[in-house]
């Protein structure tokens, strides 16, 4: 599905990563995890064409990111949910309004609202849809920022920090529903640091963990 073959990444003259490889089948789990700054938003960007590869080859659903013009980019991009690591929302717009913004923006105002009720009730945000985003709390926010990423039915979600600033309860629900979408056949790709998030998922999903350091990704050892 989305395929990075020995590609190389930088800012600047600073170069993040070479040579680097990575194969999301159809249906897989993987976390991606290592320091910060390694390079993990960078690499994930990659994924969904929001950033190009300097040298390599980026393949998503079988195509040279390179190649596709703009229409393709935004073809593709509908068919990766992405959680953003900061969540952003358009503040004078409902919550419902906010999650339902990538089917009206496609002119898919309908199927908006016929997929609304479902989805607000699967993340648990049915009581605060009218609200505005201000007044959410960090949990509902990802949990939010989840739902606006599945209302296009993406067969990938990429999801960067998707536990970052809630507690351990708000986690396990979160990575509940991640779960829940793998189930449905979802490929997913979690950045995260949250070891112990991972250690306690490992039984119910078979993850690949992945750690990018000094510019290697490996596979993360039994003892993770
Ligand atoms: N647009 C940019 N311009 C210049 N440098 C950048 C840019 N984006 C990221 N960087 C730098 O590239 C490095 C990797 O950033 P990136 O956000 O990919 O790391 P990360 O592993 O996701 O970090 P974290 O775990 O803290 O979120 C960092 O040193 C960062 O400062």
């Amino acid at each position: 599905m989305i395929e990075l073959d020995n590609v190389s990444y930088g800012y600047g003259d600073k170069l993040l990563f070479s040579g680097l490889s990575l194969a999301l089948e159809p249906g897989s789990f993987h976390f991606l995890t290592g320091p910060s700054g390694a390079g993990k938003t960078t690499l994930l960007r990659m994924c969904y064409a929001d950033l190009p590869a300097i040298s390599g080859q980026v393949r998503l659903f079988g195509r040279d990111a390179a190649a596709l013009d703009r229409d393709a980019v935004a073809m593709t991009r509908r068919r990766i949910g992405v959680v953003h690591q900061d969540c952003q929302f358009l503040d004078h717009l409902s919550v419902a309004e906010n999650i339902a913004l990538p089917l009206t923006v496609a002119d898919r105002v309908a199927e908006a609202a016929g997929n609304l009720p479902e989805l607000l009730s699967w993340v648990g945000l049915g009581p605060q849809a009218g609200q505005l985003p201000p007044s959410l709390s960090g949990g509902e926010r990802q949990r939010a920022a989840l739902a606006r990423a599945v209302i296009m039915a993406p067969d990938v979600i990429i999801a960067d920090e998707p536990t970052g600033n809630v507690d351990d309860d708000m986690s396990q629900r979160l990575l509940a529903l991640l779960v829940e979408l793998n189930k449905m056949g979802k490929t997913i790709l979690i950045a995260t640091h949250d070891l112990p998030m991972i250690r306690a998922l490992k039984a119910d999903v078979q993850a690949r963990v992945l750690r990018l350091k000094d510019g290697q990704l490996v596979q993360a050892g039994a003892a993770l």
